[in-house]
């Protein structure tokens, strides 16, 4: 190990940790209790581990995940099999890319989301659109796997601000793209598995390490993606600047040169980036949000209440409404602190030999910031194992900023779709619960709650009765 290296489990010769650290998670059901539960036998909040050929930390408490948010030297993405992979080869787009690259990109897209509606009235309208679809299908059906529902109607209102227009499919439920991404969330974690700790293994496991599923996805976005670009390409015009790949496209035009970073290449990664980190996030949110609704009806029955009082029957909620429902922003928070869906953020990479909590981290090793131990913690909520969603609340009502709740990251990094989630959860919580009550199907077998681990934790599948409120 190297000198003065957090402590951890020892390095075995090829396979460092990871047999010990894969023994606990499979014990434990998931590799982010492994990680707290062993910063407890090492009584330490910086664990230093080595998984495979990588040389790793894992963070726990919450004033050290902050300064590792908000300091440059950790600021970049590990360059590992995994990572490159995931970007097609390439180190483009905006989550993995690195240095100039990357805040020039990161600038232009959160720029130019927020150019073509991002958080805005045309986004309202646009998951008012996809609702009003998700209620036709719901109307006939009763009983329903929201679970099954909801990313098509996420991914539809992420593409039509992209692309400008839905992805049209038979049947939308099984949909090939998004069942690919689907896998690919759950047979990875946050810190990329075999692929990135023991690439070679790709050549003899190739189905099991995931690497055939990669590849597969990436073969299929390509097309996809590059349909889309082909088509904005051929009807661009200096007036068409409605979606994102347009204003794109006019900046390739303006930047015309061999410097320039306004590439094909890069509009692909950048779509991609978009894709991959805004649907499954934002609708496994949801499907969390629903099962809650359905485990803890007195909190359903709660924000019915408030927007009967609030809104007249046919009023369009819009996202700038939240102000007027402390309450229900209080319950998403609370869903999303106590069901995260990214107990364990990062990936980072020290981009040079740094000291962190007395400790010496190398150049090149790997960050994973565990949030799990922070959600969970009884000094800072006093009864972390509780649904109780008044926590975010004040004695009148109002919202309480608690600075350790990070659903979004924070620093440079900071996730640059929040306001399209929020908007999302937002619209769409309230929207379902004017219309539905969402009951379990039997009350003497409720589904767990319990999440599935992945690269993006999620409820397991659930079915609950949505009944219309008024005829
Ligand atoms: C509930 C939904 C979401 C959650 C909980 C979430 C969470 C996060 C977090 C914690 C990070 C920071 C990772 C880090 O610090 O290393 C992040 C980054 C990112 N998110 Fe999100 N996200 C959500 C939705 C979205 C959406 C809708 C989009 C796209 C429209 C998106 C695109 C991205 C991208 C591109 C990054 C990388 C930013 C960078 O590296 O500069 N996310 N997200």
């Amino acid at each position: 190990k190297p000198r003065n290296f957090p402590p951890g489990p020892k390095w075995l010769p090829m396979v460092g940790s990871l047999p010990y650290l894969k023994k606990l998670s499979r014990k434990l059901g998931s590799q982010h209790r492994a990680l707290t539960e062993m910063s407890k036998q090492f009584k330490t909040n910086v664990l230093g581990l080595k998984l495979g050929g990588e040389v790793m930390i894992s963070v726990q408490d919450y004033e050290t995940i902050k300064e590792i948010l908000t300091c440059e030297e950790y600021d970049q993405r590990p360059n590992n099999f995994f990572i490159r992979l995931r970007t097609m080869g390439t180190c483009k787009g905006v989550t993995c890319a690195e240095g100039k690259l990357w805040a020039e990109q990161r600038s232009f897209v959160v720029r130019h989301l927020r150019n073509i509606g991002l958080g805005k009235e045309i986004m309202d309208l646009k998951i008012q659109d996809e609702i009003r679809n998700l209620f036709k299908i719901i109307d006939e059906r009763v009983e329903v796997q929201i679970a099954k529902l909801l990313p098509f109607a996420i991914i539809n209102i992420l593409w039509s601000m992209v692309a400008g227009k839905r992805i049209e499919s038979a049947t939308f439920e099984q949909n090939q793209l998004l069942n690919i991404i689907n896998k690919r969330t759950k047979a990875f974690d946050m810190s990329g598995g075999v692929l990135a700790q023991q690439p070679w293994l790709r050549h003899i496991i190739p189905e099991r390490s995931g690497y055939n599923l990669i590849k597969q996805l990436n073969k299929e976005l390509k097309e996809f993606l590059t349909q889309a670009i082909d088509e904005h390409h051929a009807s661009w015009t200096e007036h068409n600047q409605e979606d994102f790949i347009y204003s794109f496209i006019t900046e390739m035009k303006k930047m015309n040169g061999p410097e320039t970073n306004f590439t094909d290449e890069q509009l692909l990664i950048v779509c991609l980036d978009l894709f991959v980190g805004g649907f499954t996030t934002t609708s496994s949110t949801l499907d969390f949000f629903f099962l809650m609704m359905v485990l803890y009806p007195d909190v359903q029955t709660k924000i019915q209440k408030k927007l009967d009082e609030t809104f007249e029957e046919n009023y369009q909620i819009e996202f700038t409404d939240r102000h007027k429902l402390p309450y229900v922003d209080a319950v998403i928070k609370e869903v999303q602190r106590y069901r995260t869906i990214l107990p364990v953020i990062g990936p980072r990479r020290t981009i040079k030999q740094t000291n962190l909590s007395g400790y010496t981290i190398p150049k090149d090793t790997t960050i994973l910031l565990n949030l799990q131990p922070t959600y969970m913690s009884e000094e800072i909520w006093g009864d972390p194992q509780n649904f109780r969603p008044e926590r975010f609340l004040d004695e009148s009502g109002e919202l309480i900023a608690h600075p350790q709740f990070l659903p979004f990251g924070l620093g440079k990094r900071k996730c640059l779709g929040d306001a399209f989630a929020r908007g999302c959860l937002f619209i769409f919580t309230t929207e379902f619960l004017r219309r539905y009550e969402i009951r379990p199907l039997d009350v003497n077998n409720l589904p767990s709650s319990e999440p599935l681990p992945g690269l993006v934790a999620s409820p397991k599948p659930y079915f609950a009765r949505f009944t219309k409120r008024r005829k």
